[in-house]
């Protein structure tokens, strides 16, 4: 059986008391990649903080790696547990060089694990010694998933990893990610704004608009089924169902 990585069980999340995100429900296993997708506002990078504990929950629960996200398992200890979360500003220092990152993302990287990196993203093998605030939004976005990669995280969450990038890197990085992830069963959890071409790469795809699900199953039954995806985006607040609630 296919071990699951991260759950989460009707939580509603949001700021100040006010709920961005409402009844929401995930399953991530090794090995699969899920994407969530939906317009602006609509509750993705709320969900990817609730995650990984960064935003308290309201309501639900979350579960990483078998355990109960929340005091006892905070944002620090899924980090090192190997739940690892790369932000939508990419949390990169443009001062260090790409290598200096990739010694911060583990203090003795094997030789084999800083291969097998750069093996999946080669353009960065060059740009070792350059500092970060050189290189192009793509190569940051690049070296951003590489470290989080190099710490052989058994969860990546990755927030908007297509923000400013031309079409042709993302159709690049995104087969690598999914190579990686079906190679070491890793659970990857995609935030995006490139709907087909994600769902393209990942096993299941959920629609979130106004801060509810509106629509959610296999990647491949999603991009058959192109005009309902669009009504999910375009659906209005008043027009999104609550889920049993
Ligand atoms: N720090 C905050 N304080 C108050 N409200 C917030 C905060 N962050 C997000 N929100 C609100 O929560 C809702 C969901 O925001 P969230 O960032 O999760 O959406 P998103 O789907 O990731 O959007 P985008 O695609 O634009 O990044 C929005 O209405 C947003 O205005």
């Amino acid at each position: 059986m296919t071990e699951e990585l991260l759950r989460a069980e009707r939580t509603t999340v949001g700021y100040h008391g006010v709920p961005a995100l409402r009844d929401f429900s995930l399953s991530l296993s090794a090995g699969e990649m899920l994407t969530l997708l939906g317009p602006n506002g609509a509750g993705k990078t709320s969900a990817l903080l609730s995650l990984v504990g960064l935003l308290p929950l309201m309501d639900g629960q979350v579960t990483a790696l078998g355990k109960p996200v929340g005091k006892r398992f905070p944002p620090y200890a899924l980090a090192r547990a190997g739940v690892s979360l790369v932000p939508d500003d990419r949390g990169l220092f443009p001062g260090l060089t790409v290598r200096e990152h990739l010694r911060l993302a583990r203090r003795r990287p094997s030789k084999a694990r800083e291969e097998a990196v750069f093996e999946r993203f080669a353009a960065l093998r060059s740009l070792r010694n350059r500092q970060v605030g050189l290189l192009s939004g793509g190569e940051q976005q690049m070296l951003a998933i590489a470290k989080a990669l190099l710490a052989e995280p058994k969860v990546l969450m990755v927030d908007e990893m297509s923000l400013g990038l031309a079409p042709k890197v993302v159709q690049e990085m995104l087969p690598a990610i999914r190579a990686m992830a079906r190679d070491e069963q890793i659970g990857v959890l995609l935030v995006e704004q490139h709907v087909e071409l994600a769902l393209s790469v990942a096993d299941r795809g959920i629609i979130l608009n106004h801060g509810r699900t509106v629509l959610a199953g296999p990647a491949a039954t999603l991009l058959d089924r192109r005009s309902e995806v669009e009504s999910a985006y375009f659906s209005s607040a008043e027009s999104v169902e609550p889920h049993g609630r």
